[in-house]
């Protein structure tokens, strides 16, 4: 089982990742993960936090010379950022209690977790609140989203990411299920990773207008993941069905209001003839779908065709523009104060949409198949590849063979005892 777990608080000294279950002899490349890191850091609208930061992960457990020993992965990240919050974020109790509480966070932001977090944990200071639920801890996904990737690309599968929408502007995309490096390329080609530079500079201009006028923007991002095994995740039990386990991976995502998986919700204005992927078979491809309207997932488990998740990301809650809110030491209204914070994040939202799929999906394939060792899985994913385009189990189950399997026998046995 692939177990992970992240640390850190946005302006703290570091962010923290452990990551345990990974196969040893996987080889993991740094440069990769930093590539990964800086994408997620672009993105037109992003406010002067960014400016700040340049992410660069260090690994300090669970790899040797490029390759992981099978014991814990452990990631970290420093905050560049802490050097200017030391006084406010210290580790050492403060003296001065009186200097605590002038610099104390009291009036909560409508949309954040300041308000609710405070009464649930007690907090005085909201700051003790806002510091974890800040999106910077998003950062640690996407380094575990790359050692995700880097694991399936050995194997075949391919996870990639677009913006489909930024203030109610859509730009779609057409895929390419063999390969999504043109996909890629198109995105990292685009401000907005976005595929259509008409839509595109439509866009920025909204985004501009947004941030005149103090607001801010939200959208929708698509995850398409090629390349799957038939059969990962499984429809048995509630909590083993891919699409239930990748809708909360992505709502995981701070400010992520709604999952889709394929047509989603425009399923709901469609006749069934119209959305089923029909069944073809072939010798090269096995069995393919003429159609991909359920975004390559039946029964909670993949069907071979790309994967398609979709997420909607609620636009950013800290604006320029006040809005109505209520201090927690006096119950006065007030309209809250002026913070530094980015406009639309909806680019960067997509590559951790793309991250947390990765993450969910190798630990799908890692359920499925042994993999003590990378080579042991990478051998029982061939196979398994080789035996779901013509199982064998129905192979003896033509016309001719029927008679003569065990399963017939037993058929016929139980139909006699019942006579
Ligand atoms: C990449 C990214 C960047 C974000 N940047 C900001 C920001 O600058 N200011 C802000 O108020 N919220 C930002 N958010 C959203 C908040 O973190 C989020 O709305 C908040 O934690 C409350 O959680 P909820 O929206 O999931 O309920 C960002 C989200 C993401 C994914
Ligand atoms: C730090 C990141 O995003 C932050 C997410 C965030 C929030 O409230 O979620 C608020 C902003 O932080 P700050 O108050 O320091 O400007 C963003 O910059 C990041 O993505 O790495």
């Amino acid at each position: 089982m692939l177990r992970f777990i992240t640390a850190g608080e946005s302006h703290g000294p570091v962010l923290t990742t452990i990551i345990e279950g990974l196969p040893a002899g996987l080889p993991i490349s740094v440069e990769i993960i930093n590539e990964a890191m800086a994408r997620r850091q672009q993105g037109y609208g992003r406010g002067n936090r960014m400016k700040i930061e340049t992410d660069q992960i260090q690994i300090t457990s669970g790899v040797r010379h490029g390759l992981t020993l099978g014991s814990p992965v452990t990631i970290s990240l420093p905050n560049k950022d802490y050097k200017n919050w030391q006084s406010v974020m210290g580790i050492e109790p403060l003296e001065d209690e009186r200097a605590k509480l002038r610099r104390a966070v009291h009036r909560p932001r409508p949309g954040h977790a300041d308000l609710v977090g405070g009464i649930k944990y007690h907090h005085a200071d909201l700051r003790n609140v806002l510091e974890r639920s800040s999106a910077r801890e998003t950062a640690m996904r996407v380094a575990l989203g790359s050692v995700a990737s880097q694991l399936l690309k050995g194997l075949g599968v391919e996870v990639a990411a677009y913006v489909r929408e930024i203030g109610g502007i859509v730009g779609e995309a057409q895929i390419d299920s063999l390969s999504l490096d043109h996909l890629r390329k198109q995105v990292a080609a685009s401000p907005v990773m976005m595929v259509d530079s008409e839509v595109e500079a439509q866009v920025i201009e909204k985004i501009d207008a947004t941030k005149k006028a103090g607001n801010t923007l939200g959208g929708v991002v698509e995850v398409i993941a090629t390349g799957l095994p038939i059969g990962l995740g499984s429809y048995t039990q509630w909590d083993k069905k891919l699409d239930a386990r990748l809708a909360q991976a992505v709502m995981s995502i701070n400010a992520f209001k709604g999952v889709e998986i394929g047509d989603g919700f425009e399923l709901a204005r469609r006749f069934g003839s119209e959305v089923m992927d029909e069944i073809a078979y072939d010798e090269t491809q096995g069995f393919y779908r003429l159609s991909n309207h359920l975004g390559g997932l039946e029964g909670g488990m993949t069907n071979g065709m790309p994967l398609i998740v979709r997420g909607v990301k609620k636009p950013i809650p800290t604006l320029y523009r006040p809005l109505q809110s209520v201090d927690i030491y006096t119950k006065e209204n007030y309209e809250a104060s002026i913070e530094r914070s980015d406009t639309t994040a909806v680019p960067a939202a997509s590559v951790v949409a793309e991250a947390v799929v990765a993450m969910e999906l190798a630990q799908a394939v890692l359920e499925k198949f042994p993999h003590d060792s990378y080579g042991e899985l990478q051998q029982a994913v061939t196979n398994y590849r080789t035996y779901s385009k013509n199982p064998d189990m129905w192979q003896s189950n033509t016309d001719e063979n029927v008679e003569n399997t065990d399963w017939a026998k037993h058929a016929d046995a139980a139909a006699e005892a019942q006579n």
